[in-house]
């Protein structure tokens, strides 16, 4: 090779470059080889750097841009509103809409559930309770967390008659499949305990996240249903618009969020309870079947 010949970075020039590294070659000593078959010190920096990236994007793809429309039109949970102020569904249920927020994209629904769905839910949750955990980053299990002081329990898709019809009504309601949604989790919050401000979706720079998507993919979508009305505080905040949504019995406010990342505006937490005791029931849509 000579220094004046124009100096591009052939395929066997690119594998050469790969197979240094790959053989544990020091950089400089790549380097030097080069120099010494004619390279220009600073166009040989550039072909490795060039090269090794490439390979690195061959060894481990980059998640998309979440900034980027990625699939544009990407079906997400959505209900089926069309001005109107009141949803009759298939079981002969009225759900009432409240208020809605384009983005965050974000509805509010009353009377959801009736006082005795919510009493019965309540009380088939309570012997199975346990101190909440959330997501555990870097291996994608659970963990007990200070941001999140609550009992919790999930139960089985489908696992009672009522569970089945809830789900239905869900299912209808937001137009995804009952298949796409994890199980229903209940929490009980005490006086004092809350949920500190998250997303709800796996964020995609944490090692734990690929096993957790094998179950179904990402979550796209929250339900939360209020199964008591608390004495004092528990609304469900939305920090970056400054929207609570107050806990009242039966309602429930739902949240979509197309990508993982923050400008969906979804961060949400469930706001310090200052009397008696909240409970809510949490349904969490994924973009695939969930297993
Ligand atoms: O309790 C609330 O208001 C919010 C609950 C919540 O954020 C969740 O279950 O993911
Ligand atoms: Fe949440």
């Amino acid at each position: 090779m000579s220094s004046t010949a124009p100096q591009t970075i052939t395929p066997e020039l690119r594998q050469w470059i790969v197979a240094q590294a790959e053989a544990g070659c020091r950089p400089d000593d790549v380097l030097a080889a080069m120099k010494a078959s004619g390279w220009d010190e600073d166009v040989a920096i550039e072909a490795m750097e060039i090269t090794l990236r490439q390979r690195l994007d061959e060894l481990h793809p980059r998640p998309p841009d979440p900034l980027l429309p990625v699939q544009p039109g990407k079906p997400l949970p959505e209900p089926r509103l069309e001005g109107r102020t009141v949803l009759s569904l298939k079981d002969g249920h009225r759900v009432r809409v409240l208020t809605t927020m384009k983005h965050p994209r974000v509805v509010v629904f009353g009377g959801l559930l009736t006082d005795a769905e919510c009493e019965t839910l309540m009380s088939q949750a309570k012997p199975r309770l346990l101190r909440s955990e959330t997501v555990q980053n870097e291996t994608g299990g659970s963990e007990v967390n200070d941001s999140r002081t609550s009992d919790g329990m999930f139960f089985e898709r489908g696992e009672t008659p009522l569970i089945d019809r809830v789900e239905k009504r869900i299912a209808e309601l937001l137009h995804w499949p009952l298949d796409h949604g994890e199980g229903l989790q209940v929490l009980r919050y005490r006086p004092g305990a809350e949920y500190k401000p998250h997303h709800d979706y796996f964020d995609p720079v944490h090692s734990g996240t690929p096993r957790i998507l094998e179950r179904g993919g990402q979550r796209v979508g929250t339900l939360v249903v209020y199964l008591n009305t608390p004495e004092g505080g528990g609304a469900t905040t939305f920090p970056d618009v400054g929207l609570e949504v107050a806990p009242v019995r039966g309602n429930a406010v739902f949240f979509s969020y197309d990508r993982p990342h923050v400008s969906t505006k979804t961060l949400h937490g469930g706001a310090p309870v200052t009397a008696g005791e909240k409970w809510v029931a949490t349904k969490w849509l994924r973009e695939g079947v969930f297993v």
